[in-house]
């Protein structure tokens, strides 16, 4: 949460690089008419207002009855899976050469058997949270104490680094973030084949070790021009 998942997504996204957002899918589904709103009336009246989720009032009950989340979960997973397969069909379909997925829980949801690559965006907890007390302070989304304690139903951060293939971290400037971004759908897309190739081995299960995106690339590549 607040790593910079969204930010990294639209980097990719800037690039011509088609991507899945889950969390938005998950809005379109809580929105009006969306395929949830039949359950989640059912689950819990109370969250939904003129025909859709009142994002507010549904972050409210998550903190009162945290037993929530998980029912939640239940109605909403399967939608967001049939979307991601969806997406996924019309990139092939397509011929694209790379896609993105961006979802907070990539390997939760069954999603990460989907990816050749996995990258795990990442910033030090007292900074995600100073993150979260900001957006909160700006736009009354969630609070800390929510934020903590859907990070807390998440896997943990040396989990998602050991299962990672590749790390991109956050707590430089965006400009950083953009242009590490850059390089990788560049090599991604055929730039550097051996990073395909290495992936394509199935890296996921390779010994732990992971690199961050300027190690991966080498000194050769962090000095080509995009
Ligand atoms: C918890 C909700 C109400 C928070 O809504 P809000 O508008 O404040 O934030 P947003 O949707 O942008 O999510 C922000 C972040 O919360 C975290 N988060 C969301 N859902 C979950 C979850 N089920 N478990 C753990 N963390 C979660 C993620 O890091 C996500 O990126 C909303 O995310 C939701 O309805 N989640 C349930 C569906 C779900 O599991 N979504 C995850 C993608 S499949
Ligand atoms: N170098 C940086 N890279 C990315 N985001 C940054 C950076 N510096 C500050 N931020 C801020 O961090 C916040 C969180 O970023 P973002 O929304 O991309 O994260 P996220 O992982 O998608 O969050 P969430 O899980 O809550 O949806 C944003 O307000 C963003 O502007």
């Amino acid at each position: 949460m607040a790593a910079g998942k969204t930010t990294v997504a639209r980097a990719f996204q800037r690039l011509g690089v088609p991507v899945f957002n889950a969390d938005a899918v998950v809005r379109k589904l809580q929105g009006r008419g969306g395929a949830a709103i039949p359950a989640l009336q059912q689950l819990r009246p109370s969250v939904i207002s003129n025909g859709c989720v009142d994002r507010a009032a549904l972050r409210a009950e998550l903190a009162k009855d945290p037993g929530l989340l998980k029912k939640l979960e239940a109605i909403l997973h399967p939608l967001v899976r049939k979307e991601r397969q969806l997406f996924l069909r019309q990139c092939r379909a397509r011929g694209v050469p790379l896609c993105v997925l961006d979802v907070p829980l990539l390997w939760e949801s069954g999603a990460a058997a989907s990816c050749d690559l996995v990258l795990v965006v990442e910033a030090a907890l007292p900074t995600r949270l100073a993150r979260v007390k900001h957006r909160h302070l700006l736009g009354g989304r969630m609070t800390v104490a929510l934020a903590r304690q859907l990070m807390a139903c998440q896997m943990s951060d040396e989990e998602r680094r050991a299962r990672a293939d590749l790390i991109l971290s956050t707590e430089g400037r965006p400009a950083g973030v953009q242009r590490q971004v850059r390089r990788l759908a560049w090599a991604l897309r055929g730039g550097r084949s051996a990073l395909r190739q290495d992936r394509d081995c199935s890296s996921r299960r390779r010994a732990p070790g992971r690199r961050t995106i300027m190690e991966e690339l080498g000194a050769h590549d962090a000095h080509h021009t995009f």
